[in-house]
């Protein structure tokens, strides 16, 4: 038995597919920072311009396999129905945490969801084309639009939330989710190790006692942070 797999094949095989595309991007996405520095325009990735809002509106930029089967592995153990995911793009993560939640339900009963977002609608289109493939659509509700109009309405309680999107917008993420999440509910949020000072706004929130938050930076590379309700 392979323990770093989802235990579906076709399920499998789709997620390593999309997370080779993901992988063969990188360079491409490396190479466009750094030749924009190179000639004195560097991007802010706190407030991309329109150039390098168009030049990453199809990459798929996925949370790495090691990461979401994490999060899988959490949605398991906390039986996970409510999650939330803060940047869908062409919808990887939310394959894991999707087949997660089925899990839950056909082994415990009842309903379960995962709320995804996404501003860009083409990469929302391939994410339910992968959602279909996968078997998995019913369980998602994929939102079009921006997280602060998509996500204002969440339903509580929430037991997991994935915060997968550019570092300014993790602080109104954990606006919205955290107040929602059940005692005990875990916020993953990527790239806080590599990306330290862009999520000040969001460490700021997360010190504040005020909120009921604990939080780890996990080693994974760039950082994980998992934020518990307490
Ligand atoms: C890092 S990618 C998400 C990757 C995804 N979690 C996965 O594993 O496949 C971040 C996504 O957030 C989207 N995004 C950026 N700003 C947004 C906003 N204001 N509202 C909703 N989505 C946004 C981007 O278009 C991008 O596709």
């Amino acid at each position: 038995m392979d323990s770093g797999t989802l235990q579906n094949p076709e399920l499998d095989r789709l997620v390593a597919e999309l997370q080779q595309r993901s992988t063969e991007q990188i360079p491409a996405i490396g190479n466009y920072f750094a030749e924009r520095a190179a000639r004195g325009d560097v991007a802010d990735p706190n407030a991309l311009d329109a150039d390098a809002e168009t030049f990453l509106a199809d990459k798929l930029i996925a949370l790495e396999h090691d990461k979401a089967l994490l999060c899988h592995r959490l949605c398991l153990a906390m039986r996970a129905r409510r999650v939330v995911e803060v940047g869908t793009s062409h919808g990887v993560s939310t394959l894991y945490l999707a087949q997660a939640v089925c899990l839950v339900t056909e082994s415990d009963g009842g309903a379960g969801t995962v709320v995804g977002t996404e501003i860009e609608p083409a990469k929302a289109a391939v994410a339910r084309e992968h959602f279909r493939r996968a078997g998995l659509q019913s369980v998602i509700d994929l939102r079009v639009g921006d997280i602060r109009a998509t996500l204002a309405d969440l339903e509580a309680p929430l037991d997991l939330a994935l915060i997968d999107i550019w570092p300014v917008l993790a602080r109104p993420a954990l606006e919205m989710i955290a107040p929602k999440l059940r005692p005990g509910g875990v916020v993953l949020i990527d790239n806080t190790e590599g990306h330290r000072e862009n999520y000040r706004d969001a460490f700021a929130f997360i010190e504040d006692p005020a909120n009921g938050l604990l939080a780890q930076t996990l080693p994974f590379r760039a950082g994980l942070e998992m934020v518990v309700k307490r």
